[in-house]
């Protein structure tokens, strides 16, 4: 995962505590660059007053595109049932959290009404939070790994032409070709993420053009020498002749809840709120997350397996594993040969697990 700028983890605030023991929960902060903090987004936050008066918590998910069904079944997995009546409904109801206002608003105008004190909390793609939040400190990623909604905003160039041999952002802004008068002409629809990824890396001459979605096609249309877009499958950029270099990742980003700092700082029920839905996400998650492996395994005592089990670099961190003895019946005696071995894994270790069961002698999985 490419590192975010201006992310850093918030530990001086009161309710990080509390929120932050919880594992893959951070309480992240968007650190505050004052010099380069634009001014429309300095303002927003600092009108930030109108939220201290309100009594109802506000929650913006998305109301339509990719993230907006997505959403609704991952809070329905938490038994979080959204009430809308009809699509075109904007406002609806949680049932379970009985002062919860859920706001349908488009992903982009959820992040700015966090900063205006419109909406206490958010889910949105991280690619958004960190293009219309822009680095600001009113911003809290309350969890950052909602498991949906994956993609990447990265750098993209022809295949061919004069890009043909470039393979890496340091060969792009080594190219002889981009000057004042002709600089690398960027289309993308992240103005503010994109221009800072390439000052970061150095890219002088270049200039951006906007355009709101097949932003793939520009170069062939001769519009444009790059793509700064979001990637998922990668079919896109393929279909269209292009390619990702290296280092040309801005951020890699999925689903977060955010909320606005204030808000949660200084309305109980705004914190109250924020754990109940995070105790919910993080259960939900945490159980679709892990498997459980049962194995035989052949050994002289239970003490025995569960040394060799637990002497595997990715086994040796797990709770348990509950070990069974297997009896069986041979020349009228019962016996115990093998043991029944269950593991807790979690999904991303899973192969690793199985192929080091099986190199200790596990079986039947
Ligand atoms: N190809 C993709 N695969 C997975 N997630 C994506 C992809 N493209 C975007 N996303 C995520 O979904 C979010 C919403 O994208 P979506 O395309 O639905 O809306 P949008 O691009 O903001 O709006 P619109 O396409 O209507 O202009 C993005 O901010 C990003 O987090
Ligand atoms: O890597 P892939 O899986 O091919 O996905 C990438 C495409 O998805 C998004 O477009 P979207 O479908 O949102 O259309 P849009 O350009 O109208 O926003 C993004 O802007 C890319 O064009
Ligand atoms: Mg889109």
């Amino acid at each position: 995962m490419a590192a975010l700028p201006n992310f850093f983890t918030l530990a001086n605030v009161s309710l990080s505590s509390s929120i932050s023991a919880k594992r893959r929960v951070t309480i992240t902060c968007c650190a505050s660059p004052a010099t380069s903090f634009p001014e429309s987004v300095a303002e927003a936050a600092a009108v930030n007053g109108t939220a201290v008066e309100r009594s109802e918590v506000r929650i913006g998910l998305p109301s339509k595109g990719r993230m907006a069904s997505e959403t609704l079944d991952l809070l329905k997995d938490c038994q979080l049932s959204v009430r809308q009546v009809n699509p075109r409904q904007y406002v609806a109801q949680i049932p379970q959290i009985s002062n919860l206002e859920v706001w349908f608003q488009r992903p982009k105008d959820i992040v700015r009404k966090l900063l205006t004190g419109d909406l206490d909390l958010g889910v949105v793609g991280l690619d958004t939070v960190s293009e219309y939040g822009q680095g600001s400190p009113e911003l809290i990623i309350v969890h950052d790994a909602l498991e949906y909604g994956d993609c990447r905003l990265s750098l993209a160039i022809p295949k061919y032409g004069i890009f043909e041999n470039v393979n890496s952002i340091s060969q792009l802004v080594q190219m002889p070709q981009w000057t004042s008068e002709k600089p690398l002409r960027v289309a993308t629809g992240f103005t503010y993420l994109g221009p800072k990824f390439m000052k970061e890396n150095g890219l002088k001459h270049v200039a951006f053009s906007t355009a709101d979605g097949a932003l793939e096609a520009a170069p062939a249309m001769g519009t444009a020498d790059a793509i700064l877009d979001l990637v998922s499958s990668g079919t896109t950029l393929r279909e269209n002749n292009l390619k990702e270099i290296e280092g040309g990742v801005v951020l890699e980003s999925q689903a977060v809840l955010v909320a606005s700092k204030r808000a949660v700082i200084e309305r109980s029920a705004v914190l109250t709120t924020t754990h109940e839905i995070l105790e919910r996400l993080e259960a939900h998650l945490r159980a679709v997350g892990q498997f459980t492996v049962t194995a035989n395994m052949k050994g002289r005592s239970a003490d025995e397996i569960a040394e060799r089990i637990l002497s595997q670099p990715s086994l040796s961190g797990l709770q348990g594993p509950t070990i069974s003895p297997v009896f069986c019946k041979r020349d009228g005696k019962v016996l115990v040969d093998y043991y029944a071995i269950v593991i807790c894994v979690p999904k991303k270790d899973l192969y690793l697990c199985v192929q080091q069961l099986r190199g200790i002698g596990g079986s039947g999985f």
